[in-house]
């Protein structure tokens, strides 16, 4: 089975899951990436049985449509059921990085209005301690350099994304060699420098649920 395979077996599986929450006035919170991507075609089916989304990004707003769902402005959609998204990493404790596709500041809001965050992703993304993947940090523009040497000051290799800007119009710095054993107190510690908007840390509020793809089939795991 391809990596694409279980992408796609996993997002199956969160349907299943998410299919019986589904009612006229339903939002459900989408995210982004080639999992999610997933996710979202296999709602086409659906999209007349559901309210409609929030998307994570623009990006996947335009898929949402595209499969025949509503897209909804969070401001309007209250709290949400069920937020879907993919991940970088996962710990043991379903701590996660995300932001590989550069949207973490919208998928971190669209996770904290939701009561539960389904996590969709296949077997590569599991660790015992995360880091290995560079934690991306959104960064306003003018504080780009500010932000790096406050990262090092952290112990972290901050490596500006170039050529990337998010929806929210700002940077992206991948922080290379973390070994993250403290993922709220570094989530917090990077959120409060001046500067940054957001980071790819999602301790304080991680997934509730992970769906993972293996060779073998689909995995619900439990903390
Ligand atoms: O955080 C993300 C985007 O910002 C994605 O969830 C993460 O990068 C995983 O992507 P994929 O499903 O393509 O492996």
């Amino acid at each position: 089975m391809t990596a694409d395979e279980m992408k796609k077996a996993v997002a199956m599986a969160a349907l299943d899951l998410v299919k019986p929450m589904l009612a006229a006035d339903v939002v459900i919170g989408i995210g982004t990436g080639s999992t999610a991507n997933h996710f979202i075609d296999a709602l086409k089916p659906y999209a007349n049985d559901f309210l409609g989304a929030v998307a994570s990004s623009d990006a996947s707003a335009q898929r949402l449509k595209a499969n025949g769902v509503d897209v909804l402005e969070l401001n309007s959609a209250g709290t949400l059921p069920v937020y879907v998204d993919g991940a970088d990493e996962f710990d043991p404790r379903f701590n996660l990085i995300k932001g590989g596709g550069a949207a973490l500041t919208r998928e971190k809001i669209v996770a904290q209005a939701s009561q539960q965050f389904i996590c969709i992703v296949d077997g590569s993304k599991q660790v015992p301690v995360l880091g290995n993947f560079p934690l991306p940090v959104e960064v306003i523009p003018m504080a780009r350099s500010l932000v790096a040497r406050e990262l090092v000051k952290l112990g972290g290799d901050p490596v500006y994304r170039e050529g990337v800007i998010t929806d929210n119009g700002n940077v992206i710095l991948d922080v290379h060699n973390l070994s993250i054993t403290d993922p709220k107190g570094l989530e917090a510690a990077i959120n409060n420098l001046p500067g940054v908007v957001c980071n790819g840390l999602f301790a304080l509020r991680g997934a509730d649920v992970v769906l993972m793809g293996t060779p073998d089939g689909v995995q619900s795991l439990s903390i």
